[in-house]
């Protein structure tokens, strides 16, 4: 792995406290940074290095999943971070940070290899990007990173005017699009599920399955974030990003693990086969839903509107559903089921793929093969097989084998992801043809919200989404899998002797 140099541009923000200091120190624990490498934190206000220092300090104190084994440890990388106060509409703030980072090359004798990470608001994104090519931090004889945070444009025209101002600094190979899904341990261990297992190989494409469902359930409402999340609304915040990779990794064909180019052109052949929505078609794919008071963990919880921050009429979309279609040669006729939502009944990310009845028309009555993927808070795969019930030889019964990821001492996200930014490997990350597809793909459904032609159905806190995300799927004589009663209603699933 090269030397470099990480110029944190929002060091002093919330990002770079719970999750950037501590996946740096996790991997530099773990032996996974560089031999040599030096940390440029820059935030607006004046401190001393020294200072800073110990705000890193306590932040790893608090947020890091790893312990130092001693003092010396954490210090010597502590001293690896410099601060400097930077405001990033002004030049001459970039000119004096090109200065402090070539001192530590000098320092350290390390080669200029710079990343750059911009966890700042996203209308700093273009200014930050000229302003490195223009104090020259960017004319590097080694290589130069552009990482970038959520969210990359609020719509198709933004994202590409956003790209097009980036791509006067940075090269395409250069940019790595934080999608912080990707970075988790069991949406990267979903290539190699198809790739490496001959079994489920030979089921992946319609022949076999019937349908995919990806959900996203939240239990949390809006917190303080209504400033930002009522102009966003689940379909920008969670579907455009974080749903629609997920849709790419379950469904792109690899036939090995590919890298990260291959990754990209197979993702993209997802994309491009995607059935667009239209006018015609988008509501009876599409449902919105808003939260209404309801009660989260037996404790009531207010409505989406009555929500500290929320303005009132608001007809945000706390909650959506979708049906797509990827018309190619595997998927076609198969169903994929999206869902996400705020306030539901459990925070729970899943794929869960239904396969299909060979014996449909004979009556078995059967439950169907599943497969589910647990990514969150659970990571775990567990196949629904049937068998003979054994006091009844006439009946048979579903039974679940179960893998559980143990150890809550697995990388998070950012670490993995901080990792490969850090290695030069950009396999997950969002490349622009994706994020410039999913805009593409979305784009109708903010038109057909913004001229409110789809109803805006309510759901109670605490609840599974509105009953129109169940008619969605009926619709195809499916039911959504897994859910969890909600208080006062039958489980419609037999509970069954299985750890969950
Ligand atoms: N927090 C989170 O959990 C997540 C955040 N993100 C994204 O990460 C990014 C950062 O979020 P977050 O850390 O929460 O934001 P914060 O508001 O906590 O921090 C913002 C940072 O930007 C700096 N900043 C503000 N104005 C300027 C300026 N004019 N010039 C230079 N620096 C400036 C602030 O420095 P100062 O000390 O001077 O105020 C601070 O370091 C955003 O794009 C957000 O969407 C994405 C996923 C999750
Ligand atoms: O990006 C975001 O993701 C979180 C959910 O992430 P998870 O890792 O907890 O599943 C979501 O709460 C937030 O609104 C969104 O901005």
């Amino acid at each position: 792995m090269d030397n470099m140099t990480f110029v944190l541009f929002g060091g002093t923000g919330d990002l770079a406290k719970r999750k950037i200091y501590p996946a740096l120190f996790n991997l530099y624990i773990d032996k996974k940074m560089p031999e040599t490498f030096s940390i440029i934190a820059l935030g607006r206000k004046e401190t001393t290095h020294a200072e800073f220092q110990q705000v890193v300090a306590k932040s790893l104190e608090t947020f890091s999943r790893r312990a130092a084994s001693d003092e010396a440890q954490l210090k010597a990388f502590l001293e690896t971070v410099r601060y400097a106060a930077l405001d990033a509409g002004n030049l001459e703030d970039f000119n004096k940070l090109r200065t402090l980072v070539e001192q530590r090359e000098q320092e350290l004798n390390i080669p200029d290899n710079r990343l750059f990470y911009l966890s700042v608001a996203p209308e700093f994104f273009e200014t930050i990007a000229f302003n490195i090519k223009d104090s020259g931090l960017g004319s590097t004889t080694g290589w130069k990173r552009l990482v970038i945070e959520k969210p990359f444009g609020r719509d198709l025209q933004s994202a590409r005017h956003l790209n097009a101002q980036l791509s006067k600094a940075f090269d395409e190979s250069e940019i790595y699009r934080i999608d912080h899904y990707l970075g988790k341990p069991m949406v990267q261990n979903l290539e190699i599920l198809e790739s490496s297992n001959p079994i489920l190989k030979a089921l992946w494409s319609n022949h076999h399955i019937a349908n995919v469902q990806i959900t996203a359930s939240e239990t949390v409402g809006v917190e303080e974030r209504a400033g930002y999340y009522d102009h966003s609304g689940a379909i920008r915040d969670m579907v455009q990003n974080h749903m629609l990779q997920l849709l790419m990794m379950i469904s792109m064909r690899l036939p090995r693990k590919g890298d990260a180019s291959e990754v990209r052109m197979k993702k993209r052949n997802v994309m491009e086969s995607l059935r667009p929505l239209n006018k015609e078609t988008i509501a009876q794919n599409v449902v919105r839903g808003q939260y209404a008071a309801g009660e989260i963990n037996g404790k009531p919880v207010p409505a989406y509107i009555d929500e500290p921050g929320v303005p009132a009429g608001s007809k945000n979309d706390t909650f959506i559903a979708l049906r797509l279609w990827i018309d190619n040669y595997f998927w076609s006729e198969v169903p994929f089921y999206i869902r996400t939502g705020k306030r539901m009944k459990e925070k729970s990310t899943r794929i869960v793929i239904e396969f299909k009845e060979p014996l449909k028309g004979q009556n078995t009555n059967n439950d169907p093969n599943l497969l589910v993927i647990e990514i969150n808070p659970n990571e775990g795969i567990f196949i629904q097989l049937n068998k003979k019930d054994p006091l009844d030889n006439e009946k048979l019964e579903p039974m679940r084998i179960n893998f559980y990821e143990c150890g809550n001492d697995l990388p998070e996200a950012y670490e993995n992801l901080i990792h490969d930014a850090v290695r030069g490997d950009s396999t997950f990350f969002a490349h622009w043809d994706e994020v410039e597809l999913s805009w593409q793909y979305v784009q109708p459904i903010l038109d057909a919200f913004e001229q409110d032609l789809i109803p805006l159905s309510y759901y109670p806190a605490g609840s599974n989404g509105p009953e129109a995300s169940d008619q969605l799927v009926a619709a195809d004589g499916f039911k959504w899998w897994l859910d969890k009663p909600v208080e006062g209603e039958k489980a419609e699933e037999k509970e069954l002797a299985v750890q969950r």
